[in-house]
């Protein structure tokens, strides 16, 4: 099946094997989107993990008095957040306001995002009973994002939208410890003690990412990132067992969109390769791996992201800049990069550090 097969056509024109005219052939030709491909590219792409958020005093003053799972179902909401950084900063991306728990409170589970503390949800899966919690999502049950979707590409212009969601891991990390967790126990209990039980929390998981996913692709996202932020606190063989089947049938699910697909954890230096294999056309790297090793490690055929520490941007100008060279450097015999950070943007960072780092890495990889 091709992209062109497929009963949509704002997605896959946008991004998919052939693109049609005007502003969906500039979106098609943009540098995030040619990197992606490993297409050579006019400048290297920059863009950040949490770029919409705190660091903005722009996006404090439209949160005010709104709770975040509010905030991420109001389409002119999501639509204002999503295009500040690309205002400010002049990213090559934008990404899709929102949060990976937004589908699980989509299908009901009763959970919240604590200012201070992340993802709380109130009662924890942990048993099969808890497991008919984890229903199927419809697009229906996150009709508002397509709504700020079609509202976003149309403000975008040729900037690339890209869509999001957690990883089967790190959503379930989220629902068994009930919460945000250092050594993730209870999740690993349950992997390492009810394999049966774990294989099918996982499967389920998958299944609602991929729907989520494809709800996003559909209404015009250009590329998707999945976030597995927390499996680095796994060994590569247990990634490989208990893990990855799940992963990749997120990403086989989306495959037929033709859409780059990007894979990103935090702490994943021993999976990379893995994370690769599990079907992701970019793989996001963290600050503890050099990109050139992390390209060793990936093997050939995939473009990398990252991976500039997002502590570094807290130093001086100059340091930032010297820091920021030995990205680039690093990565400059790969075939596609994105310029990153190694996680998300910390909420104290300096917007005109980020604003300097976005202008900085365009002057010095200009061709
Ligand atoms: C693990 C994870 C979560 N959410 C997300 C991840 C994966 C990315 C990562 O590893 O950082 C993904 C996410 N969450 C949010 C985005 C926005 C898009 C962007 O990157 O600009 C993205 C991509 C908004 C948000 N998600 C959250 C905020 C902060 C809440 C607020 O502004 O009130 C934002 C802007 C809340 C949240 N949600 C989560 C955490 C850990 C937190 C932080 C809690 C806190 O420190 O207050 C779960």
């Amino acid at each position: 099946m091709s992209a062109n097969d497929l009963p949509h056509a704002r997605g896959s024109a946008r991004t998919g094997d052939t693109p049609a005219t005007g502003r969906q052939t500039e979106t098609y030709d943009s540098a995030f989107l040619r990197a992606c491909r490993r297409e050579p590219v006019p400048h290297t792409p920059v863009w950040f993990m949490r770029q919409a958020g705190r660091s903005l005093p722009e996006y404090l003053k439209v949160r005010e008095g709104i709770g975040m799972l509010d905030s991420c179902m109001r389409p002119e909401l999501v639509t204002e957040i999503t295009l500040q950084p690309v205002r400010r900063h002049k990213v090559d991306a934008a990404i899709y306001f929102s949060d990976i728990v937004v589908p699980l409170k989509a299908i009901g589970i009763d959970l919240d995002i604590k200012p201070g503390v992340g993802p709380v949800v109130a009662e924890p899966i942990r048993t099969r009973e808890d497991l008919r919690r984890l229903r199927d999502l419809t697009p229906d049950d996150v009709h508002y994002v397509t709504e700020a979707i079609g509202m976003l590409t149309r403000e975008l212009g040729p900037t690339p939208l890209i869509g999001f969601a957690g990883a089967p891991y790190t959503l379930a990390s989220y629902l068994v410890e009930g919460g945000p967790s250092r050594n993730h126990e209870n999740t690993k209990a349950l992997m390492y003690g009810d394999p049966e039980l774990w294989a099918d929390l996982l499967d389920r998981l998958a299944g609602i990412t991929a729907a989520f996913l494809k709800v996003q692709i559909e209404a015009g996202a250009s590329a998707v990132q999945l976030f597995d932020s927390w499996v680095g606190s796994l060994a590569p063989a247990d990634y490989r067992r208990s893990v990855m089947p799940a992963s990749v049938k997120v990403f086989d699910a989306v495959a037929p969109y033709g859409v780059p697909r990007i894979h990103f954890g935090v702490g994943t230096g021993e999976l990379l390769g893995l994370m690769g294999e599990a079907g992701a056309d970019v793989v996001g790297v963290d600050w503890r791996v050099p990109m050139d090793e992390a390209a060793r490690r990936v093997g050939p055929g995939k473009a990398l992201q990252g991976n500039l520490d997002p502590a570094v941007l807290f130093s001086t100008p100059e340091a930032v800049r010297a820091k920021t060279g030995e990205v680039l450097d690093a990565a400059a015999g790969l075939e596609g990069h994105i310029f990153n950070l190694g996680h998300g943007v910390l909420p104290t960072t300096d917007p005109d550090a980020l604003t300097r780092l976005v202008a900085d890495v365009h002057e010095r990889t200009a061709r």
